[in-house]
């Protein structure tokens, strides 16, 4: 139903779908639309591919991803990413709420993500168990640079031309299956294991991009801090966390916008 053939996937986190108004020649589908394809359950994601063009570049953007909590297996919330390999696209960018873990970090901070810890996988919660598909990858996948360098660097480039630097931090995620948000408890025992913000998303879909060779970007916005104090007062809700991607979609939608121009750019440069 679409002539595009996107190169660029961009997956839009909680509250993010705005992401995708940066295109042009913009084509829709609702996610009910297509044969099996899983349909988005959660306020803040509309269940639409939107395919357009960003300069040059074909895109393809997911307004919403799947979650474990919705009661999907990791095969269909991975499912779209081995659809659009086959299509072929190239690069992944993806983007999450996520509540900060590292004190230092602010509601609102955009934290491109370094590296992450996969929590579900380490309880046998993971995309690739089950018979390895040598179509897309190697039994045993390196993970030490699921985060492309270059897609990092040219990321604070971005960030400091469009004057957003004080708010980009870079580190590492932790997902976790929600649906509740953390204990204290918890919380403690992430920051202690190195963990910079903590969500429910992402890390299934950047595992199964990184095994069939797509080069991945990921943006986390922090939209609450998590307590680590047993006297702190504030408790987070999803109403806060949308309201906090709405404040920052237009700003993320720009970073989007030019890293897609750009990256294409050096993806034509360094293949
Ligand atoms: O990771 P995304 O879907 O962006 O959103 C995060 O925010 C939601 C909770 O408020 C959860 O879905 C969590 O994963
Ligand atoms: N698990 C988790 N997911 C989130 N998504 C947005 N904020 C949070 C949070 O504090 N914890």
């Amino acid at each position: 139903h679409t002539s595009q053939r996107p190169k660029v996937l961009v997956i839009c986190g909680s509250g993010l779908g705005l992401l995708a108004d940066g295109a042009a020649n913009k084509q829709t589908f609702r996610y009910q639309d297509i044969p099996n394809f899983p349909v988005s359950t959660v306020e803040g994601h509309e269940g639409c591919l939107v395919f357009g063009t960003i300069e040059n570049t074909s895109c393809v953007f997911m307004q919403g991803h799947f979650h474990l909590y919705e009661g999907y297996s990791l095969c269909q919330v991975t499912f779209p990413v081995r659809i659009f390999k086959l299509i072929g696209v190239e690069t992944v960018l993806v983007t999450n709420a996520s509540g900060a873990i590292c004190p230092d970090f602010k509601v609102g901070d955009i934290m491109i993500i370094k590296d992450h810890i996969n929590l579900p996988g380490f309880a046998g919660q993971h995309p690739l168990c089950g018979p390895n598909d040598e179509r897309f990858g190697i039994r045993f996948p390196c993970m030490s640079d699921a985060y492309s360098k270059d897609l990092r660097r040219l990321t604070w480039d971005v960030g400091n031309e469009i004057g957003c630097s004080d708010f980009i931090r870079e580190g590492v995620y932790c997902m976790v299956s929600g649906p509740n948000f953390e204990t204290i408890a918890e919380a403690r025992m992430l920051l202690i294991l190195g963990c910079d913000s903590v969500g429910m998303s992402i890390v299934p879909e950047v595992t199964v991009a990184k095994h069939c060779g797509l080069r991945v970007l990921g943006l986390s916005l922090i939209t609450n801090m998590v307590s680590l104090d047993y006297s702190r007062e504030e408790k987070v809700n999803h109403e806060e966390v949308l309201q906090i991607s709405k404040m920052r979609a237009e700003v993320l939608q720009k970073m989007v916008t030019m890293l897609i121009s750009r990256c294409q750019q050096q993806s034509i440069n360094t293949h």
